[in-house]
């Protein structure tokens, strides 16, 4: 039997251990509340991150982690993309060596630009092989009562990505494997992005049409810089693509669809996030976004609207009217 560990025991970390478990795996469930895994071992139960819903037996929670790690196959790591680097690294030694290590989280760093699969390579030193992502249509709330969905394995090892998917394979969980790290992987940390550019069109009253230009324009914006990264091109119209895309962006249950909406009504960044709760990548990722962007010469105007709004205050209004204005150009280039 495979056995695993997953740190981080948020929304998603927590949902994800449910997975494993219900796939036959035997699954270690690391967060840093030890009254969080006290009642996920006693009640299945995480009303902090999971509020209301019900967790299978075979998730052990613990708030120690190198008894999480200690003999497993698969590490799948669930922590706010910002602060990963620095919570991670004291573990290093605690990896075991044959473990294969996943990347769930959706995020860019701030500073250096390094996608999540590569700061965990960085910081527990890991070969190419054994690092995987995971990243698709996976509202948390939605698997965690098991309404059926796909998800996408990345990984330049098919076996280990292999190994993976039969790992969380279930009735209502049906992972793909890919090879194209890059591609997956930007498009799960860039659709935060768009998703909150949606969520403030719905909260200025806009209706579908505006959110299917944003959706397909953000699609184009994606697809623009993943190619210019080296991501194939048939990965953007996949599961983690366009799939994850219309999830994030048509579904209330996205946090950053939600703090999106927040801020076309008017509140202040701060405010939006403090009634958003949870971890809103885009925020923080828009900004990482724009400089790769910038870097690799690729045009990213929903992007830099984003960024505008969120970080530099500037009026929605008048970065829409911006947007609006630009130059025309033809749609297939
Ligand atoms: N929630 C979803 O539906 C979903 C789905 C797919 C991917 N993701 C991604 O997964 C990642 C985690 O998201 P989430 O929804 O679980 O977030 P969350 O806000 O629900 O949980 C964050 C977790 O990180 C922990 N944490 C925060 N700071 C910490 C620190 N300094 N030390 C130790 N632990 C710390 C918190 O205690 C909590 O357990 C994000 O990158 C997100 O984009 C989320
Ligand atoms: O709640 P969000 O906005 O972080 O989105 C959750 C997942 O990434 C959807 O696939």
């Amino acid at each position: 039997m495979t056995r695993a560990a997953v740190l981080g025991a948020g929304a998603w970390g927590t949902t994800f251990a449910a997975v494993l478990a219900d796939a036959g795996t035997e699954v270690a469930l690391w967060g840093r509340d030890e009254d969080v895994a006290a009642q996920i071992n006693a009640e299945r139960r995480n009303e902090r991150f999971l509020p209301g819903m019900d967790l299978p037996e075979g998730i052990h929670a613990t708030a120690d982690a190198r008894e999480a790690l200690s003999g497993v196959d698969v590490v799948a790591v669930a922590l706010p993309a910002q602060k990963v680097r620095g919570i991670i690294g004291p573990l290093a030694d605690a990896v075991p060596d044959g473990a294969v290590v996943a990347s769930l989280m959706k995020g860019i760093e701030v500073g250096t630009h390094a996608r999540m699969s590569d700061v965990l390579r960085d910081v527990w030193e890991l070969s190419a092989e054994r690092t995987l992502v995971v990243s698709g249509p996976n509202l948390a709330r939605e698997i965690a009562v098991k309404q059926p969905t796909a998800t996408v394995v990345a990984g330049t090892d098919s076996s280990a990505a292999e190994m993976l998917a039969a790992a969380t394979a279930s009735s209502y969980f049906r992972p793909y494997t890919n090879p194209d790290v890059v591609g997956v992987e930007l498009c799960g940390a860039f659709k935060n992005v768009i998703a909150v550019g949606v969520g403030v069109t719905d909260g200025l009253g806009f209706g579908h049409n505006t959110t299917a230009t944003v959706i397909t324009r953000g699609l184009a914006e994606i697809t623009r810089l993943g190619v210019a990264l080296g991501a194939h091109p048939d990965t953007f119209s996949g599961l983690a693509g366009m799939g994850d895309l219309i999830a994030t962006c048509a579904s209330p249950l996205s946090r950053n669809h939600t703090l999106g909406a927040h801020i076309g009504r008017g509140l202040s960044l701060e405010e939006a996030i403090e009634r958003t709760g949870g971890t809103a990548e885009g925020v923080q990722t828009s900004l990482s976004i724009q400089e790769l962007a910038r870097e690799h010469d690729v045009d990213v105007p929903i992007c830099d609207a984003v960024v505008a709004m969120l970080h530099r205050g500037e009026p929605i209004k008048e970065l829409l009217t911006q947007l609006l204005s630009r130059p025309r150009k033809a749609e297939l280039t």
